[in-house]
Order: C-alpha cells, then structure tokens, then sequence
C-alpha cells in the first residue's frame, strides 16, 4: 500500500512584545497581541517529517529518537483540524486519496535542546503542523495554517512567518481572528542579530501555560499591561519594525521584557523566571548603550533566565568588545567567528573601551552562562529534501 510523506523545517521565534496570558485556554487565545523576530534556522531549528498510509494502525510521534506521546489535548486539536481541512479538500475531488481518514507517523528532530527556555515547542508545533498541510496538499495560507499551529503552543503560530512577525489577538470567541501574520519580510531588515546566553538552570520555575494562568487570576498589574501598555506599544514596535529604527526598537523590547517579568513578580504568590545572572546581563546591557551614549543592543527575556541580546550587525564589534570580554570563556564563539574576529574585539576592548570605562566587569558572570549562540532574523518554515522517515516502511530511519 502506498506510503505518502511531506517534510519541512521551522524556526525558532524570541517574542520583543511578550505574549502571556489566555482569555481562552482550550483555543490558546491571548489576553494581547504579540510580536516576535524568527531567527535562523542552520542554528536553531526543528525538522519534521510525516507519512501517512491506509496501512498506518496508529498515529505515531518520534521526538529526537525516542517515541513521545501524541494524546496531550493540544495535540490532538492540530491533528483533528489538519484532518476537517484535508476532508474539505477531498470533498471536492473524489480521486483523492482518503488521508483525513487514515492515521499519521511523525518523525522530529530538534536541532538544539528540548524543552530549555529556547522555545522549542513553538517551532515543535510550527513545523508538525506545516509538514502535515504540506502532505495533505491544503491550498490555505499560512495565517490560516497558523490558527492551528496556535492551538498546539500560543507562540507557535509566530513560527510560521521568517522575519518580523504580529500574532494578532482577535476578538472572536472561536479563535477564528486570532492569527499570525508577517510585519516585514527577513530582508527588510536583514542587519538584525541576536546573541542567545543560555544561563544555567537546573529546571523552569513555573511552565508557561500555567504561569500565566495564574498571573491573569493574580496580578492587578496585570490588567494595567493588557488594557493600557500592550495595545499602544503594538502599534509602536510594529512601526520602529517598518522605519528600521533601532533605538525605538530596542527601548520597547526591553521595556516589554522588564513588563512581562513584573507582571510575573506581581503575581501571587510570585513568578521568578529571571535569576541573579539574568539581572547582571540586564545591568550590563544598560551600562554598554549608556558608554557609547548610544541603543546599540535590546535584551530580552522568556519564561526563563535565558538573556537574547539583539542588536545590528553594524554595532557587531562595539558590542562584542563587552559581551566577548565577560563571556570569552563559554562555549559557542567559535562558530561564528574566527580567531582573528575574536582578537579584533579584544583589541578593541583593550584599547577603546578599557581606558575608558567607568564601572567594574563582574569577572565571574560567565559561570552562570552555559553557552552563547550566535545568530541572526531568518526565514519561515521551509522545503527539505531531507526525510526522516523510510519512504518503504513509514518507520524512522
Ligand atoms: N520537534 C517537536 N515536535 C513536536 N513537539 C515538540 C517538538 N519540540 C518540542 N516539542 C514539545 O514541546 C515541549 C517543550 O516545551 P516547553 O515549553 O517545555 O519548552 P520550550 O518550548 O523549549 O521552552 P520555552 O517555552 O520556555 O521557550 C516538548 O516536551 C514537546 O512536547
Ligand atoms: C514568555 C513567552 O515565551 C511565552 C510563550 O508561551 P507559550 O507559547 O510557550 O505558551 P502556551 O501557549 O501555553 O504553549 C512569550 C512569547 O513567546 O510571546
């Protein structure tokens, strides 16, 4: 009988304006709407592939290697409606092959750690859901797909875009407006980069769907964020994205970032996702744009102490004079940057920035960093010719 198989590949996305809290938990419908910068997928990504046969007696999930369950409800939401929308398109053209009717293998792997503040479940749920529209062959746009990507994990429907990416909260009480849809392309802004400095943990404080629970039930500062920060900072970051303006750009990223977390602290009994490291790198940000006199990088945090640094490619050595000098000792430089781009930012260091610096390095931050990963804006979802399922039995490879 014959085996069908699609796959595709998605992004990582590291919201600026932070979504966190639900008006619906079922649908994952957010109390506001949210913007995000996809990153790039050769250092962050999930690959996911999918078959489907008559044959099939189950629907199967194999995460990085080992089998994982596919019964979790939001789970089987994104199935049951890839399944009506394949059973529309079917409807049409009795000639089809009856997919919507029979089961699924899924095959995934992440390239980065599972389940450690990096947002894998956005690009888990991004890719699962574009590889099974792609094998169904739905002709709906990736706002629509989105809606469904967005039952799987909130920040999800965000993986569907490259580039600089709304999810807009909608009204309806079906979800039906509640989208993701593209705010500029990759290459309208194509100089964004990000540093990730993972930060050691030993386990998340509070997962984020029942964080944010409690702090929509918890916290008055809350209301205040949703009602009257939220709405009109949308609107601001949505245009420093179109007029490419960095220091707007950066100031409410990291205002957003220091809001979301506030509402985390105002939340009873409170949330603490940031730790004593997270706070240092917050400090360090504000002393390096405050030495050049200039917003030369934006932080930003999640539900977790994980710092995301962004900034431009064109502010690359004023800025790694700082963060290279703290954190030289952690992993990940090298694969970005040669030995030679590493001594330019420790000559820099010594002869511009040491001379004349007014406040002390903390010597020992770098020991709640785990590792660094340098990268930048990237593309969408995208077509592989890699598979990772055995087109001739439908198991993994
Ligand atoms: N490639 C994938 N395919 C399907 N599901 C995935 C995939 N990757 C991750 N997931 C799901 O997402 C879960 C991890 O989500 P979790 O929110 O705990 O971590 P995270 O997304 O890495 O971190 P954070 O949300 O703090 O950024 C996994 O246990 C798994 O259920
Ligand atoms: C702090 C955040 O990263 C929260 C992300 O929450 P999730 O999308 O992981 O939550 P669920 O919808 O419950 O799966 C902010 C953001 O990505 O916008």
């Amino acid at each position: 009988m014959s085996i069908y198989t699609a796959s595709t590949t998605a992004p990582v996305n590291i919201a600026t304006l932070k979504y966190w809290g639900k008006r619906d938990k079922t649908l994952n419908l957010p109390t506001n709407s949210s913007i995000s910068v996809t990153l790039a997928q050769e250092d962050l990504r999930t690959l996911t592939s999918v078959a489907t046969s008559e044959s099939f007696s189950q629907d199967q999930l194999w995460l990085n290697g080992q089998p994982e369950s596919l019964q979790g409800e939001r789970t089987q939401h994104c199935l049951q409606d890839l399944r009506n929308l394949r059973a529309r398109v079917e409807a049409q053209d009795s000639n089809l092959p009856r997919m919507s009717q029979w089961k699924l293998h899924i095959v995934s792997e992440n390239n980065f750690p599972t389940a450690a503040g990096l947002a894998s479940s956005a690009a888990g749920f991004a890719a699962l859901v574009m590889a099974i529209a792609k094998l169904y062959q739905l002709p709906d746009s990736h706002s629509e797909i989105s809606k469904i990507a967005r039952k799987g994990s909130g920040s999800a429907c965000r993986s569907l875009f490259g580039g600089y990416v709304a999810w807009e909260m909608g009204s309806e009480s079906d979800g039906s407006d509640s989208k993701a849809v593209e705010v500029a392309p990759q290459s309208h802004w194509p100089e964004m980069k990000a540093a990730i400095l993972v930060v050691s943990a030993d386990r998340k404080d509070t997962p984020s769907t029942s964080g944010m629970q409690h702090t929509v039930a918890t916290s008055d500062l809350f209301q205040e964020r949703i009602h009257n920060v939220v709405p009109k900072r949308f609107e601001e970051m949505k245009q420093a994205i179109q007029d490419r303006d960095f220091t707007r750009f950066a100031e409410l990223t990291m205002r957003d970032s220091n809001s979301f977390h506030a509402t985390c602290l105002d939340s009873f009994p409170p949330i603490f996702y940031m730790n004593d490291t997270s706070r240092k790198i917050v400090k360090l940000c504000h002393q390096i744009n405050a030495f050049y006199d200039e917003t030369i990088v934006a932080y930003t945090f999640d539900a977790g102490p994980n710092a995301v640094l962004y900034y431009l490619q064109e502010n690359e050595a004023k800025l790694m004079a700082f963060v290279h000098h703290v954190f030289q000792k952690n992993s990940g430089w090298e694969t970005k940057f040669s030995q030679g781009d590493l001594e330019k930012f420790s000559d820099f260091f010594k002869t511009r920035v040491a001379p004349e610096v007014a406040f002390e390095f903390d010597e020992e931050l770098y020991k709640g960093v785990s590792r660094v990963i340098l990268t930048q804006v990237g593309p969408g979802p995208l077509d592989t010719t890699e598979c990772l399922i055995n087109k001739s039995t439908g198991y993994p490879n």
